[in-house]
C-alpha cells in the first residue's frame, strides 16, 4: 500500500487508466454511497463491478456494511459510477486517502458528484430516517488545519486557495426537492447545513448544543469532496461572499 507522501498525479492517473481500460462506460456522474445506502448502486443497469482490493492504489473499506467496491453501470441510460463504501479518517486513513476516489473520478471524466452518508440531526423538526440535502457545510477539522489540500498543491487538480462559497450545486438541490414533492415525500426531506467531524465517537450533549447554536442541522463524518471542489469543477474565477446574510450572498472580492 502506498504511503501518504507517495501519492501524486501519476498515482491517480494509474488508477483511472486501470479502470478506463476495463470498462467502456464513461460516467459523468459519481455517487458515493454512505452507511446503509449501498443499495443505491443496485439501481444501475448493465453493472460492471471492481472490488477495491483489485483496483490499484485504492484504499480498502474496513467499516461494517460498506461492501468495498466500485459499481459502474447505467441509470436511465446515463453512465454512472457508484462507490459502495466510503473511507473515513477514523479508520486510520490520512485525508489524502479519504479523498483519493474524488480525483480518480475527475480523471475518469466525472462532472457531477453526489455524496451520501449517515448523519445525526441537531436541528428542530428532523426525524430519524429523514433526508437532508446539504446546502452548505462547516468543515470543523478543516478549520483547524486537518485538510486534504495541506501540502504541495498540484494545479492540475485546482488552485492553491479554492473558493468554497458555492460548494454545492443549487440547481441539483432544487431538483431533488422538486422530485421529493412529486414523490409526495417532501415531509421527510430538508435542506440544511452539515458539519463534518472526525469521529469515531459521536458528539456529547454539550457538543450537539454547540453545533445547534452554530447553525448546524446535521453532523457526521468527513465528506470526501470537501475542499476538493476545484478537483471536480475547475473554477474560472475566485469569488468570495459576504457571510452576513447567507440568503443573499454579496460578492466582496
Ligand atoms: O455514512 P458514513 O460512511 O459516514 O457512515 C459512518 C460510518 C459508520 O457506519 C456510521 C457511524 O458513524 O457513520
Ligand atoms: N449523532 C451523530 N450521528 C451520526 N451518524 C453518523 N455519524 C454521526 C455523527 O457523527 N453523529
Amino acid at each position: 500500500m502506498l504511503s501518504e507522501d507517495q501519492i501524486c498525479y501519476q498515482t491517480y492517473q494509474e488508477t483511472a487508466d486501470w479502470l478506463l481500460s476495463r470498462t467502456k462506460l464513461r460516467p459523468k456522474v459519481a455517487i458515493i454511497c454512505g452507511s446503509g445506502l449501498g443499495m443505491l448502486a443496485e439501481a444501475l443497469a448493465n453493472q460492471e463491478i471492481f472490488k477495491y482490493t483489485d483496483v490499484p492504489n485504492f484504499p480498502q473499506s474496513t467499516v461494517q456494511g460498506h461492501a468495498g467496491q466500485l459499481v459502474f453501470g447505467e441509470l436511465e441510460g446515463k453512465a454512472c459510477v457508484c462507490m459502495q463504501g466510503r473511507f473515513h479518517k477514523f479508520e486510520g486513513y490520512p485525508l489524502i486517502k479519504v479523498t483519493f476516489p474524488v480525483r480518480v473520478f475527475r480523471l475518469l471524466g466525472v462532472e457531477v458528484l453526489i455524496v451520501t452518508n449517515a448523519a445525526g440531526s441537531v436541528a428542530d423538526g428532523y426525524n430519524t430516517g429523514d433526508i437532508m440535502i446539504i446546502k452548505d457545510h462547516i468543515n470543523l477539522p478543516g478549520l483547524a488545519g486537518q485538510h486534504p489540500l495541506c501540502g504541495p498543491n498540484d494545479e492540475r487538480f485546482g488552485s492553491r486557495f479554492p473558493c468554497m462559497s458555492d460548494a454545492y450545486d443549487k440547481s441539483l438541490g432544487k431538483l431533488a426537492l422538486q422530485i421529493s414533492r412529486e414523490l409526495d415525500c417532501s415531509d421527510y426531506v430538508h435542506e440544511g447545513v452539515y458539519c463534518m467531524v472526525g469521529g469515531p465517537s459521536f458528539e456529547t450533549i454539550a457538543e450537539a448544543c454547540l453545533l445547534h447554536k452554530l447553525g448546524v442541522d446535521a453532523v457526521g463524518k468527513w465528506l470526501e469532496f470537501s475542499g476538493l471542489r476545484d478537483s471536480l469543477f475547475p473554477l474560472e474565477q475566485n469569488r468570495l461572499y459576504s457571510v452576513e446574510d447567507d440568503s443573499k450572498p454579496g460578492i466582496v472580492d
